[in-house]
C-alpha cells in the first residue's frame, strides 16, 4: 500500500517543494491551507503539481480540526510547514507570530495524541531559536536563547515537541532549519529582493538603487528543496531526533550581494544602500548550523551552497521557477 502524508501550510515554499518531492515518490499528498477554498496554490501550480495534491481547509490551532483530518486522511506521517515564516515581520506582529507557530505545534501534537495512530511527526524549527551562534555555528547541543518573538515561538515549538516525544512516546521531531531559499520565496525576504532587484536593474525596468537594511549579517544560506528533503528522511528514521538542518558555511549578506549584482553582470557598490528604517529593532550577527549529525545520521547533505544557490536564483528570475530546477 502506498504510503500517505499531509502537510499543514501547502501554500507556502516549504509545503509546496515537500509536496513535489513526496508525490515524485509516490506518495499520496493532502495538504491544508487555513482557507483551501479562497487559496489560488500559486506555488503548487508553478511547480505543475497542483492536481496531484489533495487540499483541505484547516486551522492548525484548532485540535477538533486537526483531529477530523487526521481521521479522514489517515496519514503515516504529518509535517507542520504552516504559520507566519517572517523574523522581519514577527517584530511588528509578535501575538499572531507567536499565536501561529506555538499553537500550530500543540494543536497537531494534541490531535496525534487523541487518534492514537502510529503517525510519525516533523515540525518545521529555525535556526534562529539559538539566537546568534558565532561564527563557529551551532549544533543540537547549543542552547536556545532566541532573540525575535519569531523565535521565542520557534525554540518553544521545539521545546513543545521534544516534550511530547519524551513524555508521551511520539515519534515527533524538528528539523531545525538554517534559512533556505527557492524562487518560490516572496520577496519579503532579503535574498529573492535582491535577486529580483539586481534582475530589474540590469533590465533597466528601475534605476535604483536597492534599499536594504543591515548588510553585515553572516548566514547559513541552502537551497530550500534540499531542505524539505531532511525532513523526510527524518520522519523516516529508525529513532526520532531533532536535527540542524544547514550547508555548515557561512556568507555576509555583502557577499551575497556582491554575487547576485555579479550575476547580471553589476557591481552591487554601485546600486546598494544600506538604510536605518530597513534595520530589525534587533537582529543577530550569526546564524550558521553545523549539520555534522544530520549527515552522519540520515547520509544528508546540503547539495547547494553560495554562489550556485544566487546563480540558479538569478537564472530563474524572470524565467519561472521550472526553469532551474
Ligand atoms: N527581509 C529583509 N532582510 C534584510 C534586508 N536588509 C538586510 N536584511 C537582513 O537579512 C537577514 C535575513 O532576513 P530575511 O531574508 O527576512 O529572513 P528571516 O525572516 O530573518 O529568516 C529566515 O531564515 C530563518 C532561519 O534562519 C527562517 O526560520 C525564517 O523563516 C526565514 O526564512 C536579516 O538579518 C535581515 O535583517 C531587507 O531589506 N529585507
Amino acid at each position: 500500500m502506498s504510503r500517505t502524508a499531509l502537510i499543514l501550510g501547502v501554500s507556502g515554499q516549504d509545503g509546496s517543494l515537500l509536496a513535489e518531492r513526496l508525490s515524485a515518490e509516490g506518495t499520496v499528498v493532502h495538504g491544508t491551507s487555513r482557507d483551501a477554498a479562497g487559496n489560488p496554490f500559486a506555488n503548487l501550480a508553478r511547480l505543475g503539481i497542483r492536481e496531484r495534491v489533495t487540499v483541505h481547509t484547516c486551522v492548525p490551532e484548532n485540535v477538533s480540526d486537526v483531529r477530523r483530518l487526521l481521521e479522514r486522511v489517515q496519514p503515516d506521517e504529518v509535517y507542520n510547514l504552516s504559520a507566519q515564516s517572517s523574523v522581519g515581520r514577527s517584530f511588528a506582529a509578535p501575538r499572531e507570530t507567536i499565536d501561529s507557530i506555538l499553537g500550530a505545534t500543540v494543536g497537531i501534537l494534541d490531535a496525534i495524541r487523541d487518534v492514537a495512530a502510529p503517525i510519525r511527526f516533523c515540525n518545521a524549527g529555525s535556526g534562529d531559536a539559538f539566537g546568534d551562534t558565532g561564527p563557529d555555528g551551532a549544533d543540537e547541543t547549543t542552547p536556545l536563547r532566541p532573540h525575535s518573538p519569531y523565535a521565542i515561538a520557534k525554540a518553544a515549538a521545539q521545546r513543545t515537541v521534544e516534550t511530547y516525544r519524551e513524555t508521551f512516546g511520539l515519534f515527533a521531531v524538528t528539523a531545525i532549519l538554517f534559512s533556505h531559499e527557492s524562487p518560490l520565496r516572496s520577496e519579503r525576504f532579503v535574498t529573492r529582493k535582491i535577486v529580483r532587484g539586481a534582475a530589474r536593474i540590469a533590465a533597466g525596468e528601475i534605476s535604483g538603487p536597492l534599499r536594504l537594511g543591515n548588510l553585515d549579517v553572516t548566514r547559513d544560506w541552502g537551497w530550500a528543496a534540499d531542505y524539505v528533503d531532511a525532513m523526510r528522511l527524518m520522519v523516516r528514521a529508525e529513532a526520532p531526533a531533532d536535527l540542524v538542518v544547514a550547508t555548515g558555511r557561512a556568507a555576509t549578506l555583502r557577499d551575497f550581494a556582491a554575487a547576485a549584482f555579479g550575476a547580471f553582470g553589476l557591481d552591487w557598490e554601485a546600486h546598494v544602500v544600506s538604510v536605518d528604517a530597513l534595520k530589525r529593532p534587533s537582529d543577530i550577527a550569526f546564524s550558521v548550523g553545523r549539520p555534522d549529525r544530520a549527515r552522519a545520521t540520515l547520509g544528508w547533505t546540503a547539495e547547494t551552497r553560495m554562489p550556485e544557490l544566487v546563480r540558479r536564483l538569478a537564472m530563474a528570475t524572470g524565467t519561472g521557477a521550472r526553469a532551474e530546477r
